[in-house]
């Protein structure tokens, strides 16, 4: 199913949403942390999706053991290390590893600057450790605790922008548009880095529009209400517009309520440029395989279509060209 003359990546993979469920337990105890069970088998469902949740915020939920750990500033590195040592084990030459520090800092009340450097200590570990990926990050602001939190997270972030690639809004799309955080991307914008947003998930079309208009984003993320706008679907293939798929957590989150549903084909059949990704595999307990597989088996892509899909993140990924040439001479 993956094509292995083209590297394999992953540019919608949230770190904080891959915390090991054995992770979560040895933290907790480390840290006299009282867990939801008494045992591994027990805690998972707490952590991982069973099935499917009823909105975005449901399954946003899950997440939230996998910050309650985070006691002190070596679980972030750990954690961070981890992440990179399960993109390497998931077969993936590269991968965008998105991050909110501010949700990972608030539950114990670590500094959020610390928290963006021990991911960076972790990644930059993980890597030493497994050379054969290659990671780059992104920040992300957490919508869901509202503009002030992103302004103080914003701030952790661009103290270490060399060290990222991008900067992202998630969360809570519904309860939070885009454009109350205007004034936060003209900050970004002015840094030079790139940016990414979730939109089109929970809200609609107005919401890309938004993200792409006032915001600055160059890809979005998820982006699945598109299709309800044919001039925007005009738009993303014109502007080549990168869409951020992640077909199971479309699922899992009732996005889409079948894969059947997905608008993954209609993207593709549009010429809009769109890969696919795991987007909190921790969570959705999956990796980037079982996403090629699924739009093989359960959506109907030929071999052919998914290795479009597979050289669509090489050139959707906010690297250089000289960095692209790289990962495709490693494959060689
Ligand atoms: O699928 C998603 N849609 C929107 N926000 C998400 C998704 N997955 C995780 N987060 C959000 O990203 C931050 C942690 O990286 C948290 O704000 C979490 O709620
Ligand atoms: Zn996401």
């Amino acid at each position: 199913m993956i094509d292995n003359k083209i590297p394999l990546v992953d540019l919608h993979r949230h770190l904080d949403g891959n915390v090991r469920v054995q992770t979560i337990w040895e933290l907790g105890h480390q840290h006299g942390i009282a867990l939801p069970a008494d045992s591994l088998e027990t805690l998972a469902p707490f952590v991982q999706i069973q099935g499917k949740e009823t909105s975005l915020v449901a399954f946003l939920k899950k997440l939230d053991w996998m910050v309650a750990v985070l006691a002190d500033l070596d679980a972030v590195q750990r954690v961070a290390r981890e992440n990179v040592a399960d993109a390497a084990l998931s077969g993936l030459d590269y991968a965008e590893l998105r991050f909110s520090p501010y949700y990972m800092a608030m539950n114990h009340k670590l500094p959020i600057e610390g928290v963006v450097e021990a991911v960076i200590d972790g990644v930059n570990q993980g890597m030493k450790d497994h050379p054969q990926v290659k990671i780059n990050l992104i920040g992300i602001m957490s919508r869901s605790f509202g503009v002030d939190a992103c302004t103080a997270e914003l701030n952790g972030l661009l103290a270490h922008r060399d060290k990222l690639v991008a900067i992202d809004l998630a969360g809570d799309e519904l309860g939070f548009p885009g454009n109350l955080f205007n004034d936060h991307f003209k900050r970004v914008r002015d840094s030079g880095l790139n940016i990414t947003v979730h939109a089109g998930e929970a809200a609609g079309a107005e919401s890309m529009w938004q993200a792409i208009q006032e915001l600055g984003a160059t890809r979005i993320g998820h982006g699945v209400k598109a299709v309800q706008d044919p001039k925007l679907m005009e738009y993303l293939a014109k502007h080549s517009i990168g869409i951020e798929s992640c077909p199971t957590s479309n699922l899992q989150t009732s996005t889409v309520k079948s894969l059947a549903e997905h608008p993954l084909r209609t993207f593709v059949d549009a010429g809009v440029l769109v890969c696919l990704n795991t987007d909190d595999p921790g969570v959705s307990n999956i990796d980037i395989k079982h996403e090629y597989a699924l739009a093989h088996n359960e959506m109907g892509f030929s071999a052919a279509e998914l290795a479009k899909l597979q050289a669509n993140g090489v050139e959707m990924a906010f690297i250089s060209d000289s960095e692209r040439k790289a990962l495709y001479a490693a494959k060689a």
